[in-house]
């Protein structure tokens, strides 16, 4: 084991596998019905089966991969090279715009995954900048604050090029959430409007090589807590998602200038549990650094909680209930969640407020699936 540190090392049953399984992969959607600047997304029948086919894979996989998205691939390769600038440079010059209790966005590179230290290190940036945040998890505080993204000196352009390809997601990120909400048998802006508060955020992976790639993981095993992620990997590749047939790990074979797309914790429950959020992991290797890119799209944070945790119909836009929930759970009021879904979820959200204290025992006043009120999907109060 060398001079590696312990806290990198995956308990013995979470180590990557050496024999990778590439057989089948995840579904790879083609698009173009959509990206086409003369397409119609009314009456078009190839809109009928790219909807059925977007259904299927987040039913049965949860992941999937675009082609012919409609993201420009200069404004891709523009971050990329600059990401590639950004953490090529010495520490010390990434520390300067390091993550902190005050400052929750930059750079990070002590992230761990089900408390095992991961192999990479982070540069995270909101969407919005500033987002507008509750200053409190507890709800008799109105108080608000803003989050503010930091940026190093050097590249001097990666301000301009996150923001660019921001824009980009955005677009895609709606084009999925319609499609997503179609599959459902939902209006096609069913969830657009849960956006317009966003806390999204994109972050910016870098797994330099590792010297015990057997025993230690760029990303530990997790499901996303977000809307969709939508991540761009290199060509190196290293995501590994878990097979929902049989729960073995795939390898997911990079596809150039394609995007990964997975459902996440809050479309898990807008969906009902018809679509799932499925775990993964990054894979590292000793010999090629990997990058990549993901964009997490988190609707505002009053609907956030109303999704995850049930909030209460008199909530304040931005007022953070799922914790508050932890300590009310047994009033079942607007109740939609099951217990890990709110453990995960909670737990995240709490993460971005490292001074608060998650109520000792909670889980144990959490209800059992069976116990949970549905979501009323088709009908005006989600
Ligand atoms: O870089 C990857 O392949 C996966 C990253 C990931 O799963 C995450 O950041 O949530
Ligand atoms: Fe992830």
């Amino acid at each position: 084991m060398g001079e590696v540190d312990p806290a990198f090392i995956q308990p013995q049953e979470h180590r990557p596998k050496p024999d990778i399984t590439r057989a089948e992969g995840i579904p790879l959607i083609d698009l173009s019905t959509i990206s086409s600047p003369i397409s119609n997304l009314d009456n078009d029948q190839a809109l009928g089966v790219l909807v059925e086919e977007i259904g299927d894979a987040c039913k049965n996989w949860g992941f999937f991969q675009v082609i012919n998205h409609g993201v420009p691939l200069a404004k891709r390769q523009n971050i990329e090279k600059a990401s590639r600038f950004f953490f090529d440079q010495p520490l010390e010059e990434k520390r300067k715009v390091r993550r902190n209790e005050e400052k929750v966005l930059g750079y990070y590179d002590t992230e761990h995954t089900k408390n095992v230290r991961d192999w990479k290190e982070v540069f995270d940036l909101n969407v919005q900048d500033p987002t507008v945040v509750p200053a409190s998890y507890k709800p008799a505080h109105e108080e608000l604050t803003r989050w503010f993204n930091q940026w190093p000196e050097y590249p001097n352009d990666l301000r301009e090029v996150c923001e660019e390809y921001a824009k980009e997601m955005e677009k895609l990120a709606c084009k999925l959430m319609g499609l997503i909400a179609l599959s459902l048998g939902l209006p096609e802006d069913r969830f657009h409007g849960f956006f317009e508060e966003q806390t999204s955020f994109i972050r910016l992976n870098h797994y330099p090589p590792c010297p015990v790639p057997d025993l230690a993981l760029g990303v530990g095993r997790h499901k996303d807590a977000f809307a969709l992620t939508i991540l761009a990997q290199d060509d190196v590749g290293g995501l590994e998602v878990k097979r929902k047939t049989d729960g073995e790990w795939l390898w997911v074979k990079p596809t150039p200038n394609a995007y990964i797309i997975n459902v996440g914790d809050i479309i898990q429950v807008w969906s009902n549990d018809i679509y799932e959020s499925v775990e993964h992991r990054a894979m590292v290797n000793s010999g090629r650094e990997r990058f990549s890119i993901s964009l997490f799209p988190w609707p505002s944070t009053l609907h956030q909680c109303a999704a995850l945790g049930g909030a209460r119909k008199s909530a304040k836009p931005c007022q953070i209930q799922t914790i508050q929930l932890g300590e009310n759970f047994s009033s079942q009021e607007n109740v939609v969640i099951f217990r890990s879904l709110t453990l995960r979820t909670s737990r995240f959200i709490t993460s971005r407020y490292p001074n608060q204290r998650w109520p000792k025992n909670w889980t144990e006043r959490c209800p059992s699936s069976s116990n949970r009120t549905l979501m009323p999907i088709n009908g005006s109060t989600l």
